[in-house]
């Protein structure tokens, strides 16, 4: 089945209309719409428990919604059945906040688990390929035969990121992958993100806290409040949308300081 395409023939590779989650007595998301089109890095951000999170793991199949659907690269993907669900959404890669490593496989091992398990790769064909991909992310050899415990913050994160990419994703989803790293290892990670993007054409979903990410890497921001995207657009649209979270978090002392970030770097290059 095809994508959905907008009135400016933008191809949306993810398309979610009226979704609902909840918990209990407690509604997450309520009628909530929002498109990822291909190609791009789409900055999710909102204030603390606005569903963030709950969003993505709705977008990759983790959680059923209780209302609305989820076309993912053209399909229903709530109306699959499971094992339908699970082979489309191996064509996307995850990184969640903490990595996610499995604790008793090295790095090399941890990348090669989805190219044996959905590619049906060999044991060593898998680590032939995850060299490449530990290479990619810029993890020196030595890093690939250590367990997660002996990596620092920026390390796992790489190489959760390289295990994401191991099936050449069309779609990333990655939940605050700056949390817990200092500033340079955080901007060192959102060059990277930004190279292998330009590289490779994927799309991104990407949840951040982080003013500095946005104004890095992301083409679109969409800001989640009152249980569903509030406003979405460029950078510059969304920061002058006239509500009061958007002017406080954009406009606020944090956010003049990434602003200025920002446009330093772009005189200096
Ligand atoms: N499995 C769950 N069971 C019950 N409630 C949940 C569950 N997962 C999330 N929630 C609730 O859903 C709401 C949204 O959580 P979510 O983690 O998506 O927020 P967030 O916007 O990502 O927050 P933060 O920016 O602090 O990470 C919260 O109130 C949270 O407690």
């Amino acid at each position: 089945m095809s994508q959905a395409s907008d009135n400016t023939g933008r191809e949306a590779l993810v398309q979610v209309r009226g979704l609902v989650n909840r918990f209990g007595e407690q509604v997450v998301h309520d009628g909530l719409d929002l498109d990822l089109y291909r190609g791009e890095i789409l900055g999710v951000v909102g204030g603390s428990g606005t569903g963030k999170s709950v969003l993505l793991r709705s977008l990759v199949g983790l959680l059923q919604p209780a209302a609305g659907t989820v076309h993912f690269l053209g399909e229903d993907l709530y109306a699959l059945y499971e094992m339908d669900r699970a082979r489309l959404i191996c064509r996307s890669g995850v990184l969640f906040q903490k990595g996610a490593l499995f604790s008793s496989l090295t790095v090399l091992e941890n990348i090669g688990v989805p190219l044996v398990e959905h590619a049906g790769l060999s044991r060593s064909q898998a680590e032939s390929l995850a060299w490449v991909k530990l290479a990619l992310v810029g993890l020196a050899p030595e890093a690939g035969l250590r367990y997660p415990a002996e990596l620092s913050g920026g390390m796992v994160k790489r190489a959760a990121l390289a295990r994401a990419l191991a099936l050449d994703p069309p779609l990333l989803f990655l939940d605050e992958p700056s949390s817990g790293l200092d500033p340079i290892g955080a901007a060192a990670f959102d060059r990277l993100l930004l190279t292998l993007r330009d590289a490779f054409g994927f799309s991104v979903f990407l949840v951040t806290h982080d003013l500095d990410t946005l104004h890095a890497v992301c083409d679109r921001v969409a800001v989640l409040a009152d249980k569903r995207v509030r406003v979405t657009g460029t950078l510059e649209e969304v920061a002058a949308t006239p509500d009061s979270w958007v002017q406080d978090y954009f406009h606020g002392p944090r956010g003049r300081t990434a602003q200025q970030a920002t446009q330093t770097t772009d005189e200096v290059s």
